[in-house]
């Protein structure tokens, strides 16, 4: 059975109030639709972790610095309903904008440190509209428990952030990348690919892990982060926006493997941007 879809915050509540005796934990898995296995993935989590499920779902304008990207983004939500109802989740929270942003909307969460560099630097007001909607989500579901995906690492890292630094009653769960069988990590962006590009693809995956492998076995970082960057442009991506190494709990830069750490990368093909990152696991 398909899970109700909630436009108006008072259906939200009226929802939420009916749980609230019989209920102890109530999960959010915020999406912005066009679901895929990774969003299931976490829907699967968060039903092994709570006693209720809301799915939201809401292409948030606000996290667009692109406009063509905004209209481009694949909107399904029938087809999203549908691949939901095997998982009985409770409710599907899918905002009439108004809802988010009503008339005369003035407020913006901003984080610092975290959201700078990586995909901060490539776009701009991103972070500030992520952490403005998920703020604002977490406040309208109430949600003990929200599960984010370690896709986006970055923002996973800003949404931890903005709830210890507000004191948002939530624990945020980040859970593990789920790829193709040939690597590439699951995104709503893959359908824009052709079949070529799409068959180039996963050279992403294979240049973050061989870089990560590289640095873990102690091959000095900048030579490592270079021939990831030319293995990725020689595989057939127009543009390597950034291959870093960064500190897996601060994202603060790394020069050398001194502490726990990611290699993250965004990277151009046939027009879409893609992201993806791998832990650097010491050897
Ligand atoms: N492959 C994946 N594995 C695990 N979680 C994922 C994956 N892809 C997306 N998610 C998570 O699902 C949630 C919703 O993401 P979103 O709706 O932006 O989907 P998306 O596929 O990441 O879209 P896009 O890549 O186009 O931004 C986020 O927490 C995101 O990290
Ligand atoms: C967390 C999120 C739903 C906020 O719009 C979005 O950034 C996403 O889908 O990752
Ligand atoms: N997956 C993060 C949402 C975005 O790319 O805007």
């Amino acid at each position: 059975m398909t899970a109700p879809i909630l436009r108006h915050l008072t259906d939200l509540r009226a929802c939420r109030a009916g749980w609230r005796d019989e209920v102890a934990t109530v999960a959010v898995v915020p999406t912005m639709g066009a679901l895929h296995q990774g969003h299931l993935s976490l829907v699967r989590a968060a039903k092994a972790q709570a006693d209720r499920v809301i799915v939201t779902i809401f292409v948030n304008p606000r996290q667009f610095e692109n406009t063509d990207d905004l209209a481009k983004y694949p909107r399904t939500e029938e087809t999203d309903a549908e691949k939901l109802a095997p998982f009985a989740v409770d409710a599907i929270y899918a905002p009439a904008p108004d809802q988010i942003y009503p008339e005369g909307f003035a407020t913006s969460v901003s984080v610092s440190g975290v959201s700078e560099g990586l995909c901060g630097a490539h776009r701009p007001g991103h972070f500030d509209g992520v952490a403005t909607v998920v703020t604002k989500l977490l406040l309208q579901t109430q949600a003990e428990r929200a599960f984010f995906g370690e896709k986006d690492y970055q923002q996973l890292m800003v949404v931890r952030r903005l709830v210890r630094d507000l004191d948002v009653p939530v624990e945020i769960v980040g859970c593990p990348t789920v790829r193709e069988d040939d690597g590439l990590a699951l995104s709503s962006r893959n359908v824009r690919l052709s079949p070529a590009a799409r068959a180039v693809a996963p050279a992403l995956y294979r240049a973050l892990k061989q870089a990560a492998g590289a640095i873990a076995g102690g091959a000095p970082v900048s030579p490592a982060l270079q021939a990831g960057r030319e293995a990725i442009l020689a595989a057939g991506y127009s543009e390597v926006e950034y291959l870093e190494l960064r500190a897996a709990g601060t994202l603060a830069p790394l020069a050398a493997l001194d502490r726990p750490a990611r290699v993250l990368a965004a990277a151009r093909l046939d027009g879409v941007r893609l992201i993806d990152n791998v832990p650097v696991l010491a050897v």
